[in-house]
């Protein structure tokens, strides 16, 4: 056995401990290690089901494991099979037109961590899954990469299960759904096709913007959903952007999908991000102190994936290094990425983004004007200080032109008493963290 076999068995055999055996039947033992080169580790996947499934729920591990095995930072990498190298299958093709996707269990609605940019979407889809076919149905829920749309879609799989074990839910990406439509088509049994996708108590399709320019499918889909619908079954749709956007959908589609709750889902802001790693470390058994969890939120602002990445990577180098976890190590360990290198937002820039949504000078936000239409920019801007930098109050104080700390809290807490009650307030703080990027 080469060094590579024995390690590449070491990990499919740890993976194997911490799965589902019908998980690890489909989707990890199929897998196989191709090289191992410079430290990174080529991981052949014969779908684009398995490549999903391995990015988005199993890179991470593998980053431990096989520093844990091997001492080494190796990146895997994967690559799908080409046809070529590919043994041609020797079965012949069987009745069975579908390829489930099982759920993955640790996609619950406990360990999701609720902030402003999820909070609907969260409310909405634990509602859909506490009473399926209700309110909520369709729930769509749409936003960018990596942002929680799989692990809410499947929360409401495993909550309703946890309820009726016996629920009939078939979870899919479009994908999925448009390559069993063909092949229904091609193995004439589209009978059955349609019973697999029909008879369910509920139907949740993954990315349904590949929907797009598959006119037939679309037909089909529209279908399906018709009849689901009509039987009050529960639909449970993501996409990575709002459905009217999507181009080449059928209006008829996209009036579908709009039908029940969109709900769009947002970049978590620096406070939920800071929730999700300390969330992520604890369940990782990962002792890393708040200042360093602090550090990578404010760097790594783009998506949840990427934070996670971000947390393993830096818990690798600091072993690496047998160092502890410190912010110091933690820059180190993202240098490179793109993210060490990103200037922090200063209150400064606060000051002057405020001023410029409120048409007024950046002197008015630090003077001490008392007219209306000042102090409100004032409060906003010292809010968002407090929300957005790890500034405490006399530094921020001291930047509003030498103010004193109570002077801030008074702001602070003036701006979140009526964020509840004044929506106009609540839209200029998410105008002003979009301007923001944060
Ligand atoms: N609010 C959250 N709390 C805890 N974990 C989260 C949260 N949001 C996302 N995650 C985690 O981030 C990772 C990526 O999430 P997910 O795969 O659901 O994203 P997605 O929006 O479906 O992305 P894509 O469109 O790329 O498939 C997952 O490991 C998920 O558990």
């Amino acid at each position: 056995m080469t060094e590579l076999d024995s390690l590449w068995e070491a990990i499919q055999n740890a993976l194997r401990e911490s799965t589902a055996e019908v998980t690890y039947t489909n989707l990890i033992a199929p897998a196989k290690a191709v090289s191992l080169v410079n430290n990174r580790l080529t991981i052949q996947l014969p779908t684009e089901n398995h490549l999903d499934f391995w990015q988005d729920n199993l890179i991470n591990k593998v980053r431990q494991l096989l520093y844990s095995q091997t001492g080494q930072p190796i990146e895997p990498i994967f690559i799908l099979a080409n046809g070529i190298s590919q043994p041609v299958p020797t079965v012949a093709p069987t009745a069975q037109t579908s390829y489930e996707t099982p759920l993955n269990p640790e996609y619950t609605f406990e360990n999701f961590i609720e902030g402003r940019s999820n909070q609907m979407a969260y409310a909405s889809a634990f509602a859909a899954s506490e009473q399926p076919g209700g309110l909520y149905n369709p729930l769509l829920i749409y936003g960018g990469v990596g942002l929680g749309k799989t692990h809410l879609m499947q929360a409401i799989a495993n909550n309703m299960l946890t309820h009726n074990p016996n629920a009939r839910i078939k979870y899919v990406t479009s994908e999925t759904f448009v390559n069993d439509y063909v092949n229904s088509i091609k193995n004439r049994s589209q009978e059955q096709f349609r019973q697999e996708y029909r008879n369910l108590d509920a139907l949740l399709v993954d990315d349904v913007q590949f929907f797009a320019s598959k006119g037939e499918t679309q037909l089909e889909f529209f279908n399906t959903f018709n009849v689901l619908h009509d039987n009050n079954k529960q639909i449970v749709l993501t996409a990575d952007q709002n459905p009217k956007q999507i181009p080449n959908l059928t209006e008829r589609l996209v009036s579908r999908f709009v039908w029940g709750v969109p709900v769009e889902i947002t970049s978590p802001e620096l406070e939920t991000r800071i929730a999700i790693l300390q969330s992520k470390a604890e369940e990782e058994h990962i002792q890393a102190p708040n200042e360093v969890l602090n550090y990578i939120a404010s760097k790594v602002n783009t998506n949840v994936r990427e934070l996670e990445g971000a947390l393993m990577r830096v818990r690798v180098f600091a072993e690496l290094q047998k160092q502890p976890l410190t912010p110091q190590i933690a820059a180190e360990a993202l240098q490179g990425l793109g993210f060490a290198t990103e200037t922090t937002l200063s209150i400064d820039l606060i000051q002057k983004k405020v001023a410029a949504y409120f048409n007024i000078n950046q002197s008015d936000i630090t003077g001490k004007k008392r007219s209306q239409n000042i102090v409100v920019p004032r409060q906003i801007a010292m809010y968002l200080s407090r929300e957005l930098t790890d500034s405490s109050l006399p530094k921020i104080g001291k930047e509003f032109g030498g103010k004193d700390h109570t002077t801030v809290l008074h702001a602070i807490d003036k701006i979140e008493k009526n964020i509840s009650s004044d929506s106009g307030l609540e839209k200029d703080l998410k105008n002003l963290r979009d301007e923001l990027q944060v």
